[in-house]
């Protein structure tokens, strides 16, 4: 039977620290790639935990924290806040979960993303889907998703896109220079892409992988 504990601050399942037993998959991909909509149908198949890390800094806001003021300014400007704010909220959601199977979406969003998270946490991810779909496709889906987000907006979307290419695409050549990323060509229809994800969870079934 699986044990789950908490000593002097670090978490352990069946005596391994959670750094060693938890599986983190990082979802990265522009902005309007399709990375919400995939995870979404992952965790009903796959038994994930999906985090995004957008929603966690929006729920930051609207819980009316410290932070929200920054953070909500941060995101109509599409700048990406800073990793002690965002690694804190990921951990603690992690945590909480009781899950040891995580899609960590849209993070890490640059380079000091990743190094925060990999200090912090000690988790190395098992690896990144990375959603590649074409700028015209993406700005198309943006203006077309209707959910009341204030960066959903044509002078915000270019600004992501700028902060995607400058920020985030170093962070996935990184991953890539070390064979972990696992590329999807996401201008597909839904049904179609998750058809070429699936196979990246499927090890993933068996509890140890
Ligand atoms: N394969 C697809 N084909 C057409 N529309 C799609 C596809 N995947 C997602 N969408 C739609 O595009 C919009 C953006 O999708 P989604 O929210 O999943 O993107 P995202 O990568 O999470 O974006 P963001 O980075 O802004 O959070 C949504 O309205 C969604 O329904
Ligand atoms: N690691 C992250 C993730 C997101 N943000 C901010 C900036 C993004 O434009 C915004 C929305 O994220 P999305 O829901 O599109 O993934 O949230 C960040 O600062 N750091
Ligand atoms: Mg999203």
């Amino acid at each position: 039977m699986a044990t789950a504990s908490v000593e002097n601050g670090v978490a352990s399942q069946n005596g391994q620290t959670f750094a060693q037993s938890a599986k983190v998959v990082f979802v990265l991909g522009g902005p309007g790639s399709g990375k919400g909509t995939q995870c979404a149908s992952i965790v009903e198949q796959f038994a994930f935990t999906h985090l995004s890390a957008g929603d966690l800094l929006r729920a930051e806001i609207s819980s009316g924290s410290e932070n929200g003021l920054m953070i909500q300014n941060m995101i109509k400007e599409g700048k990406i806040v800073p990793s002690e704010v965002t690694v804190k909220l990921l951990q603690n959601a992690m945590e909480r979960s009781g899950n040891d199977k995580f899609l960590i979406d849209g993070f890490p969003r640059n380079e000091e993303n990743r190094a925060a998270f990999e200090l912090v946490t000690g988790i190395t991810p098992e690896f990144i889907l990375f959603f590649d779909c074409p700028e015209e496709e993406m700005e198309r889906r943006l203006l077309g998703r209707n959910q009341g987000r204030v960066d959903d907006n044509i002078e915000t979307i270019r600004k992501r896109f700028k902060v995607f290419i400058e920020s985030s695409l170093p962070v996935i050549s990184y991953y890539d220079a070390i064979g972990k990323v696992r590329k999807i060509d996401a201008a597909r229809t839904v049904e179609e892409v998750f058809a070429s994800v699936c196979p990246l969870f499927a090890p993933y079934l068996q509890t140890s992988v």
